[in-house]
C-alpha cells in the first residue's frame, strides 16, 4: 500500500488535473473489470471537480452507464436539498452524464417513506451495500476509488473527531450531534472507508493546512479521522500549495 501525496500549484490546477485523474481511473477500472464504482464526498473542492469531469472532453471515454455511484456520508435532509451532498453532486456531474439510474445508490433522505430515523436509514444504506457485494463474500461492494474533502477539523466524510462515530465498526452508522452543520448525518465509517481500492483525500486552501499536516504527521484517527484513512492498495492526498504548508516536506510530491 503507498501513500503518495500530490501538490499542485494553485486549486484550479488541483481541480483540473483531480478531474483527468478520476476520469482515467475510471477508465482503467473499466477496462479490468467491465464495470467501476466511486465513492462520492461532498464539499466545495469536490463539487469544483465534479464540475471540471463534467467540462473535460475525455469524460466520453467513460462508459458512465457501467459506474456505480455511492456516497461516503450525506446530510440527513429532505431529497432535493441544496444542503446534500446527492443534491450538489447530481447538478454538477450525475445530471450531465448517462448513468444507468439503478447503479446510482444515493443516501437515504430524511423524508424517505418511512425513514425519518437515521439509524433506520444508515442501517438500510449498510444493506444496500450488501446487496451489491458479490456473492459470497464481505459485506461490502468493491469501490475503486472513494474521494474524500477533510474539514478544518481534520473529519473526513461524517466521522468527526472525538465524536462517538470515529469509533464505529459498523459499515454506515448515523451521526447525531455533528459539530458542523445539519447536526444529523450518515456515513461510511472508517473501516468501510479502508476497504477501498484506493482513496483520494482532497484538499484546498490554507484553513485545510493544519488538518492535513497533522494527519500525514501521524496524530490518531480518533483526533483527526483523516489520519486514519488508508487505501487498500494506494492512498493519495491531492493538494494545492496553500492546503499542503504544513504538510512533512519528506511527503511532498511537487506537481
Ligand atoms: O460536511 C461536509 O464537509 C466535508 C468538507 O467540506 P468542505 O466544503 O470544507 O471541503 C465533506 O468532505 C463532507 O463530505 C461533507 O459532508
Amino acid at each position: 500500500m503507498t501513500v503518495d501525496v500530490v501538490v499542485h500549484a494553485d486549486a484550479q490546477l488541483l481541480t483540473e488535473a483531480a478531474a483527468a485523474r478520476l476520469i482515467v481511473k475510471l477508465i482503467d477500472a473499466q477496462a479490468a473489470r467491465g464495470e467501476a464504482a466511486l465513492v462520492l464526498t461532498g464539499g466545495r473542492i469536490a463539487a469544483a471537480i465534479y464540475r471540471a469531469i463534467g467540462g473535460n472532453p475525455a469524460r466520453d471515454a467513460v462508459d458512465w452507464s457501467k459506474v456505480d455511484i455511492w456516497w461516503g456520508d450525506e446530510r440527513f435532509l429532505p431529497s432535493g436539498d441544496p444542503e446534500r451532498n446527492e443534491t450538489q453532486a447530481r447538478a454538477a456531474l450525475l445530471d450531465t452524464v448517462a448513468l444507468d439510474p439503478a447503479r446510482v445508490h444515493p443516501m437515504p433522505a430524511s423524508d424517505t417513506a418511512g425513514g425519518s430515523d437515521p439509524e433506520l436509514a444508515a442501517s438500510r444504506y449498510a444493506d444496500a451495500l450488501a446487496r451489491a457485494a458479490a456473492p459470497g463474500s464481505a459485506q461490502l461492494p468493491h469501490f475503486d476509488v472513494l474521494l474524500l474533502g477533510i474539514g478544518e477539523d481534520g473529519h473526513v466524510a461524517s466521522v468527526f473527531p472525538e465524536h462517538p462515530v470515529a469509533y464505529e465498526t459498523r459499515p454506515v452508522s448515523a451521526v447525531r450531534g455533528s459539530p458542523k452543520p445539519p447536526p444529523i448525518r450518515i456515513t461510511m465509517t472508517l473501516p468501510t472507508i479502508n476497504t477501498a481500492e484506493e482513496v483520494w483525500l482532497l484538499a484546498s486552501g490554507a484553513d485545510k493546512a493544519k488538518a492535513a499536516g497533522m494527519a500525514l504527521a501521524g496524530a490518531g484517527a480518533v483526533q483527526v479521522p483523516a489520519a486514519g484513512v488508508r487505501g487498500v492498495e494506494r492512498t493519495v492526498w491531492l493538494l494545492d500549495r496553500a492546503a499542503a504548508s504544513e504538510v512533512p516536506l519528506k511527503s511532498r510530491t511537487l506537481r
